[in-house]
């Protein structure tokens, strides 16, 4: 289905975190009529507030775990953007019961309030970590994923659809190893690598809001939509910002940290064979059969053993010199470098 944004007003949950802003900023583009931003910390939304300066933005305080706080930010809504989430591995890990609450119980919220309130359009920001999960973050996004399907299952008749975009890791996201890095590099220390050889799906900011678009526009019910991305080393990530800072510094390592894998897997196999292919990113849509099971005996999918999965150590791998040029392409890298007194004009210009 198509929709036009004209007129229409948008929710974002966790809008005030990287996604949630850069995607906030891409809708005002638009002639949206309101933007309504929920999150649970004042101090973000009011330098929000400031940084943006727009008067069809609403900031909603509240907290996904809480559907009345989510019932009041979805009434009257047309199409609902849930960023919200807890998505640290480590603090995940120590606190899981956190990532239920916010990540499955929240999201539950999210998708109920939005149904109850006649919204058109759900989309919920999972992330590759969701897929053969083994910490508590990515197995409380797998939940959620679950949860965001069994909407359609168990409400045939909804006028609401509920879809998923799922991503991995996005470059100078907060909290995220490109900025650690940075501030390694500009205070002169070591960069920390745990592993060099572990491998991550990286992709732009910029890149990944487009999905999300897409997803309004064109999910069904229950649809997966997953981006294409290139993988590279965290090792050779550190020395494209080594030498993209013209520094001395080296790579400390510093092991693997709670429940990290070593490489990260975008699309199972089992979901790439019932998937279609739509160039920048896979649709996978919901098993919509019902709970009937005797019904579908006769049709074991063959087809499957063709399959392999996405999996950051195997997909194109870039090396040294085009992770420096991805990293060149992040307005924040080239902000940090001229602020270090690095020229890098030469080197955009050829590329
Ligand atoms: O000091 C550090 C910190 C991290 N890393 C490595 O850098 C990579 C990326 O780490 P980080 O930026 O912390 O991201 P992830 O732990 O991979 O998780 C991020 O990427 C996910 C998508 O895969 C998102 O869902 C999460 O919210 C987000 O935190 C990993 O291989 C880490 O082992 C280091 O080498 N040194």
């Amino acid at each position: 289905m198509n929709y036009s944004y004209a007129g229409r007003k948008i929710l974002i949950t966790g809008g005030t975190g990287s996604f949630g802003r850069t995607v906030t900023k891409k809708l005002l583009e638009r002639n949206v009529a309101e933007i309504r931003v929920l999150s649970r910390d004042e101090a973000k939304q009011d330098e929000m507030r400031h940084a943006l300066g727009d008067d069809r933005l609403r900031f909603y305080l509240g907290d996904v775990r809480d559907y009345d706080s989510v019932d009041r930010a979805t009434r009257d809504i047309d199409f609902v953007f849930h960023a919200a989430a807890l998505k640290q591995v480590p603090s995940c890990e120590f606190f899981p019961l956190e990532a239920v609450r916010t990540n499955v119980f929240g999201s539950d919220n999210v998708v109920r309030a939005s149904a109850d309130n006649g919204a058109r359009s759900v989309v919920c920001l999972s992330t590759d970590k969701a897929v053969y999960p083994v910490n508590a973050m990515g197995e409380s996004k797998a939940l959620m994923e679950k949860v965001a399907q069994s909407h359609g299952l168990n409400n045939p008749t909804t006028a609401t659809i509920v879809s998923c975009v799922r991503y991995g890791n996005v470059m100078y996201s907060r909290g995220s190893v490109i900025p650690l890095f940075v501030s390694q590099l500009r205070a002169g220390k070591d960069l920390t690598v745990t592993n060099p050889n572990m491998t991550r799906f990286m992709m732009s900011l910029d890149h990944s809001v487009d999905l999300v678009e897409f997803a309004f526009q064109k999910a069904s019910q229950g649809d997966l939509f997953i981006r294409k991305a290139v993988a590279c080393t965290i090792g050779d990530l550190a020395q494209a910002m080594i030498n993209l800072f013209e520094s001395s510094s080296t790579v400390s390592l510093i092991g693997t940290r709670h429940a990290e894998k070593v490489s990260e897997t975008l699309a199972t196999r089992e979901e790439l064979s019932r998937a279609q292919d739509m160039g920048e990113y896979f649709r996978v849509p919901a098993d919509n059969r019902e709970l009937n099971y005797e019904l579908y005996v006769e049709e074991g999918d063959l087809h499957r053993e063709t399959f392999v999965d996405y999996d950051s150590h195997t997909v194109e791998r870039l090396d040294v010199e085009a992770v420096e040029d991805l990293l060149l392409t992040l307005p924040e890298i080239r902000r940090e470098l001229t602020d270090a007194g690095i020229d890098v004009s030469q080197r955009l210009s050829d590329a």
